[in-house]
Protein backbone atom coordinates (compact mmCIF):
# COMPACT_ATOMS: atom_id res chain seq x y z
CA UNK A 1 0.00 0.00 0.00
CA UNK A 2 1.77 3.42 -1.94
CA UNK A 3 1.27 6.56 0.14
CA UNK A 4 1.71 9.94 -1.26
CA UNK A 5 2.69 12.95 1.53
CA UNK A 6 2.27 16.37 0.32
CA UNK A 7 3.58 19.33 2.23
CA UNK A 8 1.59 22.52 0.55
CA UNK A 9 4.18 25.67 2.31
CA UNK A 10 4.51 29.19 1.53
CA UNK A 11 6.74 29.05 -1.19
CA UNK A 12 7.18 25.53 -2.50
CA UNK A 13 5.35 22.07 -2.61
CA UNK A 14 6.79 19.44 -1.82
CA UNK A 15 5.79 15.64 -1.97
CA UNK A 16 7.11 11.77 -1.34
CA UNK A 17 6.12 8.68 -2.28
CA UNK A 18 6.40 6.32 0.84
CA UNK A 19 6.08 2.59 0.27
CA UNK A 20 3.34 2.22 3.28
CA UNK A 21 1.54 4.85 5.44
CA UNK A 22 3.75 4.27 8.39
CA UNK A 23 6.49 6.20 10.29
CA UNK A 24 9.73 4.60 9.20
CA UNK A 25 8.57 3.79 5.37
CA UNK A 26 10.55 4.01 3.04
CA UNK A 27 11.00 6.83 0.48
CA UNK A 28 9.95 5.20 -3.51
CA UNK A 29 10.27 8.80 -4.90
CA UNK A 30 10.50 12.62 -4.03
CA UNK A 31 10.44 16.16 -5.05
CA UNK A 32 9.35 19.91 -5.03
CA UNK A 33 7.84 22.38 -6.99
CA UNK A 34 7.45 26.46 -6.35
CA UNK A 35 4.18 26.87 -6.36
CA UNK A 36 4.38 29.66 -9.08
CA UNK A 37 4.70 25.88 -11.18
CA UNK A 38 2.41 24.11 -9.53
CA UNK A 39 0.25 23.32 -12.99
CA UNK A 40 4.15 21.05 -13.88
CA UNK A 41 2.94 18.31 -11.22
CA UNK A 42 0.51 15.95 -13.64
CA UNK A 43 2.97 16.58 -16.92
CA UNK A 44 6.24 16.38 -14.96
CA UNK A 45 7.37 14.18 -11.84
CA UNK A 46 3.50 12.50 -11.50
CA UNK A 47 2.92 11.18 -14.95
CA UNK A 48 5.71 9.05 -14.00
CA UNK A 49 4.80 7.50 -10.58
CA UNK A 50 2.61 4.85 -10.04
CA UNK A 51 -0.87 5.67 -8.65
CA UNK A 52 -0.14 6.04 -5.24
CA UNK A 53 -2.99 3.55 -2.77
CA UNK A 54 -3.59 6.76 -0.59
CA UNK A 55 -2.47 10.43 -0.09
CA UNK A 56 -2.80 13.03 2.82
CA UNK A 57 -1.16 16.45 2.75
CA UNK A 58 -0.73 19.28 4.81
CA UNK A 59 -1.79 23.11 3.45
CA UNK A 60 -0.91 26.59 4.29
CA UNK A 61 -1.03 27.97 0.59
CA UNK A 62 -4.26 29.56 -0.66
CA UNK A 63 -7.23 26.91 -1.60
CA UNK A 64 -6.75 27.53 -5.27
CA UNK A 65 -3.59 25.70 -4.95
CA UNK A 66 -4.77 22.95 -2.62
CA UNK A 67 -7.42 22.63 -5.79
CA UNK A 68 -4.83 22.96 -8.57
CA UNK A 69 -3.43 19.35 -6.84
CA UNK A 70 -6.35 18.05 -6.54
CA UNK A 71 -6.92 18.53 -10.29
CA UNK A 72 -4.09 17.23 -11.46
CA UNK A 73 -3.90 14.08 -9.05
CA UNK A 74 -7.86 13.10 -10.80
CA UNK A 75 -6.13 13.65 -14.26
CA UNK A 76 -4.11 11.29 -13.21
CA UNK A 77 -5.53 8.63 -10.33
CA UNK A 78 -8.07 7.77 -8.85
CA UNK A 79 -6.90 8.28 -5.58
CA UNK A 80 -9.06 11.00 -3.25
CA UNK A 81 -7.31 13.72 -1.66
CA UNK A 82 -7.15 14.30 2.07
CA UNK A 83 -6.16 17.43 3.47
CA UNK A 84 -4.87 17.74 7.84
CA UNK A 85 -7.13 20.47 9.57
CA UNK A 86 -5.93 20.98 12.82
CA UNK A 87 -8.34 19.95 15.13
CA UNK A 88 -8.83 20.00 19.45
CA UNK A 89 -6.38 16.80 19.85
CA UNK A 90 -5.19 14.31 17.64
CA UNK A 91 -2.24 11.34 17.83
CA UNK A 92 -1.94 12.44 21.58
CA UNK A 93 -1.26 16.28 21.32
CA UNK A 94 -3.85 18.74 22.54
CA UNK A 95 -3.99 22.26 20.59
CA UNK A 96 -4.18 24.56 23.45
CA UNK A 97 -4.78 27.82 20.30
CA UNK A 98 -7.75 29.38 21.42
CA UNK A 99 -9.75 28.85 17.79
CA UNK A 100 -7.65 25.27 17.30
CA UNK A 101 -8.54 25.03 13.46
CA UNK A 102 -7.03 28.61 12.85
CA UNK A 103 -3.52 26.84 13.61
CA UNK A 104 -1.48 26.45 10.43
CA UNK A 105 -1.59 22.57 9.36
CA UNK A 106 2.26 22.76 8.79
CA UNK A 107 2.62 23.56 12.28
CA UNK A 108 0.53 21.34 13.84
CA UNK A 109 1.90 18.35 11.65
CA UNK A 110 5.23 19.03 12.54
CA UNK A 111 4.43 18.91 15.94
CA UNK A 112 2.59 15.60 15.68
CA UNK A 113 6.06 14.41 14.24
CA UNK A 114 8.08 15.96 16.77
CA UNK A 115 5.86 14.83 20.09
CA UNK A 116 6.65 11.06 18.22
CA UNK A 117 10.06 11.45 17.99
CA UNK A 118 10.47 12.79 21.87
CA UNK A 119 8.23 9.75 22.93
CA UNK A 120 10.36 7.10 20.68
CA UNK A 121 13.44 8.58 22.54
CA UNK A 122 11.76 7.53 25.93
CA UNK A 123 9.86 9.48 28.96
CA UNK A 124 7.79 12.42 27.68
CA UNK A 125 9.34 16.05 28.44
CA UNK A 126 8.46 19.39 27.17
CA UNK A 127 9.63 20.49 23.80
CA UNK A 128 10.41 23.40 21.83
CA UNK A 129 10.01 23.11 17.81
CA UNK A 130 11.34 25.45 15.75
CA UNK A 131 10.25 25.57 11.79
CA UNK A 132 12.92 27.60 9.74
CA UNK A 133 11.30 28.59 6.18
CA UNK A 134 9.73 30.84 4.35
CA UNK A 135 8.41 31.75 8.11
CA UNK A 136 9.65 30.69 11.45
CA UNK A 137 7.08 29.02 13.82
CA UNK A 138 8.38 28.50 17.51
CA UNK A 139 6.40 25.76 19.47
CA UNK A 140 6.12 24.64 22.73
CA UNK A 141 4.49 21.85 24.49
CA UNK A 142 4.25 20.74 27.81
CA UNK A 143 5.19 16.82 29.02
CA UNK A 144 1.65 15.99 28.79
CA UNK A 145 1.44 16.78 25.20
CA UNK A 146 -0.25 20.21 25.52
CA UNK A 147 0.56 22.59 22.85
CA UNK A 148 1.28 25.60 25.18
CA UNK A 149 1.25 27.99 21.78
CA UNK A 150 4.30 29.34 19.46
CA UNK A 151 5.52 32.78 18.08
CA UNK A 152 5.31 32.97 14.40
CA UNK A 153 8.10 35.61 12.83
CA UNK A 154 9.62 36.55 9.67
CA UNK A 155 11.82 33.81 7.82
CA UNK A 156 15.58 35.43 6.77
CA UNK A 157 14.68 35.53 3.24
CA UNK A 158 11.54 38.23 4.36
CA UNK A 159 13.33 39.85 6.89
CA UNK A 160 16.34 41.00 4.63
CA UNK A 161 13.85 41.76 1.73
CA UNK A 162 11.92 44.61 4.36
CA UNK A 163 15.03 45.67 5.18
CA UNK A 164 16.07 46.48 1.74
CA UNK A 165 13.12 47.86 0.64
CA UNK A 166 12.20 49.26 4.06
CA UNK A 167 15.76 51.50 4.24
CA UNK A 168 16.88 54.29 1.83
CA UNK A 169 20.42 52.84 1.16
CA UNK A 170 20.65 48.73 1.95
CA UNK A 171 21.06 46.63 -1.06
CA UNK A 172 23.77 44.47 -0.37
CA UNK A 173 24.87 40.94 -1.29
CA UNK A 174 24.35 37.84 1.63
CA UNK A 175 26.95 37.69 4.12
CA UNK A 176 28.34 35.90 6.88
CA UNK A 177 26.79 35.10 10.59
CA UNK A 178 29.70 37.10 12.83
CA UNK A 179 29.66 37.48 16.09
CA UNK A 180 31.08 40.97 15.67
CA UNK A 181 29.86 41.79 12.21
CA UNK A 182 32.07 45.00 10.30
CA UNK A 183 30.69 44.83 7.27
CA UNK A 184 26.70 46.03 6.07
CA UNK A 185 26.89 42.44 4.46
CA UNK A 186 27.33 40.54 7.51
CA UNK A 187 25.73 42.71 9.53
CA UNK A 188 22.43 42.04 7.66
CA UNK A 189 23.30 38.38 7.76
CA UNK A 190 23.89 38.48 11.69
CA UNK A 191 21.16 39.98 12.92
CA UNK A 192 18.61 37.67 10.98
CA UNK A 193 20.19 34.63 11.74
CA UNK A 194 20.33 35.73 15.79
CA UNK A 195 16.92 37.23 15.52
CA UNK A 196 15.56 33.90 14.78
CA UNK A 197 17.78 32.49 17.81
CA UNK A 198 17.17 35.08 19.92
CA UNK A 199 13.14 34.05 19.60
CA UNK A 200 13.78 30.73 19.53
CA UNK A 201 15.76 31.33 23.26
CA UNK A 202 13.27 32.79 24.83
CA UNK A 203 10.85 29.92 24.15
CA UNK A 204 12.99 27.83 25.79
CA UNK A 205 13.31 29.57 28.63
CA UNK A 206 9.56 30.31 29.05
CA UNK A 207 8.99 26.85 28.61
CA UNK A 208 11.65 25.80 31.18
CA UNK A 209 9.89 28.63 33.55
CA UNK A 210 6.38 27.42 33.36
CA UNK A 211 7.03 23.18 32.97
CA UNK A 212 10.06 23.46 35.04
CA UNK A 213 12.21 21.09 33.32
CA UNK A 214 14.50 21.41 30.45
CA UNK A 215 12.74 20.72 27.27
CA UNK A 216 13.89 18.77 24.11
CA UNK A 217 14.90 21.17 21.28
CA UNK A 218 13.82 20.28 17.52
CA UNK A 219 14.64 21.75 14.72
CA UNK A 220 13.16 21.55 11.09
CA UNK A 221 12.75 23.24 7.93
CA UNK A 222 14.69 23.95 4.92
CA UNK A 223 16.91 26.62 6.80
CA UNK A 224 17.99 24.51 9.59
CA UNK A 225 20.67 22.99 8.77
CA UNK A 226 22.20 27.44 8.57
CA UNK A 227 20.16 28.26 11.71
CA UNK A 228 21.78 25.08 13.96
CA UNK A 229 25.31 26.36 13.99
CA UNK A 230 24.58 29.39 15.77
CA UNK A 231 22.11 28.47 18.23
CA UNK A 232 23.49 29.05 21.78
CA UNK A 233 21.96 25.42 22.80
CA UNK A 234 22.02 22.12 20.81
CA UNK A 235 19.26 21.46 18.99
CA UNK A 236 18.61 18.41 16.90
CA UNK A 237 18.34 19.11 13.20
CA UNK A 238 15.65 17.07 11.86
CA UNK A 239 14.68 16.95 8.32
CA UNK A 240 11.36 15.74 7.22
CA UNK A 241 9.46 16.44 10.50
CA UNK A 242 6.00 17.64 8.09
CA UNK A 243 6.52 14.28 6.37
CA UNK A 244 7.01 11.98 9.64
CA UNK A 245 4.32 13.90 10.81
CA UNK A 246 1.66 12.92 7.92
CA UNK A 247 3.10 9.13 8.00
CA UNK A 248 1.76 8.81 11.78
CA UNK A 249 -1.29 10.95 11.05
CA UNK A 250 -1.72 8.36 7.90
CA UNK A 251 -1.03 5.03 10.16
CA UNK A 252 -4.19 6.25 12.23
CA UNK A 253 -6.53 7.12 8.85
CA UNK A 254 -5.36 4.45 6.67
CA UNK A 255 -4.08 1.30 8.79
CA UNK A 256 -5.72 1.32 12.25
N1 LIG B 1 21.03 31.93 6.36
C1 LIG B 1 19.76 31.68 6.61
N2 LIG B 1 19.35 31.53 7.88
C2 LIG B 1 18.07 31.29 8.14
N3 LIG B 1 17.12 31.17 7.21
C3 LIG B 1 17.47 31.29 5.93
C4 LIG B 1 18.80 31.55 5.56
N4 LIG B 1 18.85 31.62 4.22
C5 LIG B 1 17.60 31.41 3.76
N5 LIG B 1 16.75 31.22 4.78
C6 LIG B 1 15.30 30.98 4.72
O1 LIG B 1 15.05 29.69 4.26
C7 LIG B 1 13.88 29.70 3.46
C8 LIG B 1 13.91 28.45 2.64
O2 LIG B 1 13.58 27.37 3.53
P1 LIG B 1 12.56 26.22 3.12
O3 LIG B 1 13.18 25.45 2.01
O4 LIG B 1 12.03 25.49 4.31
O5 LIG B 1 11.44 27.15 2.63
P2 LIG B 1 10.31 26.90 1.67
O6 LIG B 1 10.27 25.51 1.18
O7 LIG B 1 10.42 28.02 0.71
O8 LIG B 1 9.19 27.17 2.70
P3 LIG B 1 7.74 26.69 2.68
O9 LIG B 1 7.78 25.31 3.27
O10 LIG B 1 7.05 27.67 3.56
O11 LIG B 1 7.34 26.74 1.24
C9 LIG B 1 14.00 31.04 2.74
O12 LIG B 1 12.75 31.55 2.39
C10 LIG B 1 14.64 31.93 3.78
O13 LIG B 1 13.67 32.64 4.53
C1 LIG C 1 2.65 30.70 10.16
C2 LIG C 1 2.73 30.00 8.84
C3 LIG C 1 2.83 31.03 7.72
C4 LIG C 1 4.01 29.17 8.85
O1 LIG C 1 4.16 28.45 7.68
C5 LIG C 1 1.51 29.06 8.62
O2 LIG C 1 1.50 28.07 9.58
C6 LIG C 1 0.19 29.79 8.66
O3 LIG C 1 -0.20 30.41 7.71
N1 LIG C 1 -0.52 29.67 9.83
C7 LIG C 1 -1.85 30.20 10.06
C8 LIG C 1 -1.87 31.14 11.23
C9 LIG C 1 -1.45 30.53 12.55
O4 LIG C 1 -0.82 29.46 12.60
O5 LIG C 1 -1.79 31.13 13.58
K1 LIG D 1 6.94 25.37 5.87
Amino acid sequence: MTFLAVDIGNTRLKWALYDSPRPGAAVLAQGAEFLENIDRLADGEWARLPAPSCMLGCAVAADAIKRRVEEQMEELWDVPAHWIVPSAAEAGLVNGYDHPTRLGADRWVAMIGAWHRLLSTGAARPLVLAMVGTAVTVEAIDASGKFLGGQILPGHGIMLRALESGTAGLHVPTGEVREFPTNTSDALTSGGTYAIAGAIECMVNHVRKHCGQDPMCIMTGGAGWKMAPHMPRPFELVESLIFDGLLELAQRRFVA
